[in-house]
């Protein structure tokens, strides 16, 4: 094929995929279309004379058909890309002396919001570049961040983009196990499709601005500070002096990129300063003033070869995909889960299927759906749940909308081992130096069936294995004996009961339960005085506990600590300490407000306490503060409210740990 016959045949792909993509189907993973643009950019600039005409890189988006079309003040653009740290250099080069502004490239998608004399007047779609679709009352009834006026005069133009948060889209997810999101990005722009807000209403969405157009003589010449000053959300923009500097924001970034409530492909490096940014001018399709650093992907499409259906340690049956590897995130993927039979219905997945794997915010990579269907050979096959335990044989029960699977056989070999896994976790007794694999083998070896097995091993037992040396051996003994101390806390989340948190787990420490025979002792009345603890959870407790007795026995007689330690019970604070004596719910997306990170409600909840609060799940009569996150949910507030619960902001609770010095 010569390099005419390429570039058209590169050129006419783009158009196809691009179509598919922005009508919410992909067809292939970003990367790949990535790099038949890249192709085609570097034959067009190698052959300017074989340029196609139209040139789809001069274009944005795609012909969409839109509902109420706009046209922009001026264009919605793409960004020029960079991978390599030269090109972050290049980039400083053009602009000497100019601060640059780094931040994360987000993904979802931009929105233009104009406002006229201080309002709102209308939030737009990027469409094709340069018409968009008129999206104001769904952005007014579903997008957080934008704000109904602003203190400016004449017409001020916020341009950012739409996202949804990974928690709201995790929570979604949980809520509606038999219609899942394939992912944040392709709901944020799902969401802005629909005819009715009403419809979509558990989706929120939250905007952040990364650019600001106004012609406001006090509006800051600073893009952070004028975004700020008129009331708009920014993610984390950072400003630097040199390439240096950016090249150790953008490394922040890519780093801390798993623990960020939102999704983003890269870092978007930008001229701080506003009047330099629109100085600069634009190429056909994307500013000069701006540049887009990529990530590796964190979706790849790869080939669905089998489903094996794996014992989990409370005995739940759950698909996980064998895949052709493939390497996303940083790391080569050859299995992933599946999650459930709705899921893999709500997703039509086939065996023999290409499907799409996603591995970001978790660390689980999951296949978030199948490409292109109609690449389909019909040698494709369905994935059918097993009928009995592929462990044990027995047969199999069914619960709840999203039909998970659970063998019941409290013998079951599998659960065993999963249950064997589970204590040595770091989570429970954190036997470190012996891992899932020799946890397997020595059970098969029938060494191994319950934690107090751990115990009785010898150093002579593991030296008749192959590959375990004097060393090894050593450490695997020593390890072990360390971790006799484990302690009530950790030994009853060890232990896997059905039901039974690491919360319940900690609140029965707190609550006064001395070892874990005194739990086990409890009548339910006990057990459900404790915070949390409901009938059906105090009924597992006892089964379980009940049925593990002779093990308790066991591990005590190995000198398996099974009493409450200290590091099970609330840290000791001062009586002056900002929250003291204070009941508090948490609710919501937690982030700490100076870097917008996003913080474990566990983590959030234990600097209460370091407060002086105890903190509590549910709202109550006790409760004196129910702090708020991000997207909080109705019911909740609805309670506190009848209750006369006050209902106070993390920001203020940020604020009084910060300055106790306790965050
Ligand atoms: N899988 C497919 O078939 C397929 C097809 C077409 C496009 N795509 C993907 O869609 C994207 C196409 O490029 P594009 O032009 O829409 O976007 P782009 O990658 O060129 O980036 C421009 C966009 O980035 C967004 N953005 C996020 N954070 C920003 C920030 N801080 N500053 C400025 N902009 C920010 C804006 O919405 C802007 O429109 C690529 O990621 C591409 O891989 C995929
Ligand atoms: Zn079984």
């Amino acid at each position: 094929m010569n390099a005419r016959e390429r570039i058209q045949e590169l050129a006419d792909q783009v158009v196809v995929l691009r179509d598919a993509y922005y009508r919410g189907s992909p067809l292939v993973a970003d990367a790949e279309y990535d790099a038949i643009e890249d192709e085609l950019r570097g034959l067009v600039e190698a052959h300017p004379d074989l340029a196609p005409d139209p040139n789809p890189l001069d274009q944005v988006g795609a012909p969409a058909v839109l509902h109420a079309p706009v046209r922009h003040s001026r264009p919605m653009l793409s960004l020029e890309k960079a991978t390599k740290p030269e090109q972050v250099a290049a980039f400083f080069d053009r602009f000497p002396g100019q601060p640059v502004v780094v931040m994360p490239k987000l993904d979802g998608l931009s929105l233009a919001l104009v406002y006229e004399d201080g309002r709102l007047a209308r939030a737009v779609t990027r469409g094709d570049g340069t018409t968009g679709d008129d999206v104001t009352p769904l952005v007014r009834a579903l997008v957080d961040g934008v704000p109904e006026r602003v203190d400016a005069p004449g017409r001020v133009e916020a341009r950012g983009e739409a996202v949804m948060l990974r928690s709201t889209f995790a929570a979604y997810n949980t809520a509606h196990p038999d219609k899942p999101l394939i992912n944040p990005r392709n709901a944020a722009a799902g969401t802005l499709r629909a005819k009715d807000p009403a419809t979509v209403a558990e989706r929120r969405l939250q905007f952040f601005a990364f650019d600001l157009d106004t012609s406001a003589d006090a509006a800051a010449a600073d893009l952070e500070q004028g975004l700020r000053a008129l009331g708009f959300a920014v993610a984390d923009m950072r400003h630097c002096e040199d390439a240096a500097a950016a090249q150790e924001v953008i490394s922040g970034i890519e780093a801390r990129r798993n623990e960020l409530d939102y999704d983003l492909d890269g870092a978007v490096l930008r001229l701080a300063n506003r009047d330099a940014f629109a100085a600069a001018g634009t190429r056909s399709n994307s500013p000069r003033g701006a540049l887009a650093f990529k990530f590796a992907a964190e979706e790849k499409t790869t080939l669905l070869l089998d489903v094996v259906w794996d014992v989990g340690k409370t005995g739940k049956i759950a698909p996980v995909a064998h895949l052709e590897p493939v390497f996303v995130g940083g790391t080569t993927v050859t299995r992933a889960t599946l999650a459930n039979q709705e899921v893999i219905r709500a997703r039509g997945i086939r065996i023999g299927d290409t499907v799409l794997i996603r591995r970001a915010g978790d660390v689980i990579p999951f296949v978030a759906g199948v490409l292109d269907e109609s690449k389909r050979t019909g040698a494709e096959r369905e994935i059918v749940p097993p009928a009995a335990c592929p462990s044990c044989g027995q047969g199999l029960i069914e619960q709840g909308n999203s039909r998970e699977l659970f063998c019941t056989n409290v013998a079951c070999p599998a659960q065993a081992v999963r249950r064997l896994i589970h204590w040595a976790s770091r989570a429970a007794a954190d036997i470190e130096a012996v891992g899932p694999v020799w946890i397997e083998r020595l059970a098969e070896a029938g060494l191994l069936e319950h934690p107090s097995d751990f115990y009785r091993l010898t150093k002579e037992q593991l030296l008749e294995f192959d590959r375990i040396g004097e060393t090894s051996a050593t450490r695997m003994i020593d390890s072990i004996v360390a971790s006799r101390a484990v302690g009530l806390r950790r030994a009853l989340i060890g232990l896997a009961i059905p039901m039974a948190s690491e919360g319940t787990a900690t609140r029965l420490c707190r609550a006064g339960f001395g070892s874990l025979e005194e739990v086990a002792d409890a009548d339910e009345e006990r057990l459900v005085a404790v915070e949390d603890i409901g009938p059906k959870v105090a009924a597992s407790l006892t089964e379980h506990l009940g049925r593990l007795r002779p093990e308790l026995e066991r591990l005590r007689q190995y000198g398996v600590s099974l009493d409450v330690r200290d590091e099970d019970l609330p840290p000791v604070v001062a009586s002056d300490a900002p929250l003291a004596g204070k009941t508090v719910v948490v609710t919501g997306a937690i982030s700490d407000p100076r870097s917008g990170e996003k913080v474990p409600r566990p983590t959030f909840q234990r600097l209460c306490e370091k407060a002086g609060a105890t903190t509590a799940t549910s709202v109550s009569a006790n409760t004196d503060y129910l702090v708020t996150g991000a997207d909080v949910g109705a019911s909740k507030l609805t309670k506190a409210e009848k209750l006369g619960v006050e209902v106070v902001d993390q920001g203020v609770i940020w604020q009084q740990l910060i300055e106790a010095g306790i965050a």
